[in-house]
């Protein structure tokens, strides 16, 4: 389980998170759900250890464990792993490489075709390079594909969508049940209602902190009345979330 308790992030003297608690429980997916702005990157970074990020309050546990201290070797050491919301490039690198990590992870032709058609590309893509030749999109599921092959205890997804057409909606789902298979806990940090849907649970992100957790049906409803025209970016909404 991977516990997030009270977090508070200060830049330029404004709190970007603020009294942020969460509860992630393994094996399950959580969409993170909220609007431009609300803290939903800075939270990702947070959670992964950036070295930009680890000057917060409150704590991060991760089975018990706190890891408020542990740089982002360190947490990836633990399991924990983001894919990011524009991937990385990696020039020189073959996709074949990128996803054995140089060899180091022995996979079958057949293992390593198996995961590029979860993702819909085909054995074609083992000998592109992970840079600019491949379209956003392309990089985007190559990720998603090695995210998998390392089988991580905990990964964060930060718009697993960007860049991937709607018609693809179907292929993340596939990742997200394959990864649930194997006991990874999921956590997409998203802004689109689909994304949402697709989570076992799901919070909602305003102004830096969670303002309301529960069904993902529930959540998106909330995110509907609440988040459309709301002008607290920057600022938690006071009063009844239910009204
Ligand atoms: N280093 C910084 N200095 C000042 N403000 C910052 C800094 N980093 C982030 N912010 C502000 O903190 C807020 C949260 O940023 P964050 O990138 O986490 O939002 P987000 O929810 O991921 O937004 P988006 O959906 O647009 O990606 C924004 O108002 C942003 O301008």
């Amino acid at each position: 389980m991977l516990e997030v308790k009270d977090i508070k992030l200060v830049r330029d003297g404004r709190a970007i998170l603020n009294c942020l608690s969460a509860q992630f429980e393994k094996g399950k997916v959580y969409a993170v759900l909220g609007n431009n702005g609300v803290g939903k990157s800075t939270l990702s970074y947070v959670l992964m250890g950036l070295e930009s990020h680890r000057d917060y309050d409150g704590s991060i546990v991760l089975d018990g464990v706190r890891i408020n201290d542990l740089s982002v070797p360190e947490r990836a050491k633990k399991g924990i792993t983001l894919g990011w919301q524009e991937p990385a490039r990696f020039t020189g690198l073959t996709v074949k490489e990128y996803l054995t990590l140089g060899g180091k992870i022995r996979l079958s032709s057949e293992e390593l075709l198996e995961v590029l058609a979860v993702v819909g590309l085909n054995g074609d893509y083992l000998d592109r390079f992970v840079d600019d030749t491949l379209s956003g999109g392309e990089r985007k599921r190559i990720e998603l594909a090695s995210i998998m092959i390392v089988d991580p205890h905990v990964v964060i997804l930060d718009e697993p969508d960007s860049g991937i057409d709607i018609m693809s909606m179907e292929m993340i789902e596939n990742v997200l049940e394959k990864l649930k298979d194997k006991g990874t806990t999921v956590i997409i940090i998203t802004h689109r209602e689909e994304i949402a849907r697709m989570a076992d649970e799901a919070y909602l992100l305003c102004g830096g902190r969670m303002l309301a957790s529960g069904e993902p049906e529930e959540i998106v409803q909330f995110y509907r009345k609440l988040c459309d025209k709301c002008q607290h970016i920057n600022e938690p909404v006071r009063g009844d979330i239910s009204t």
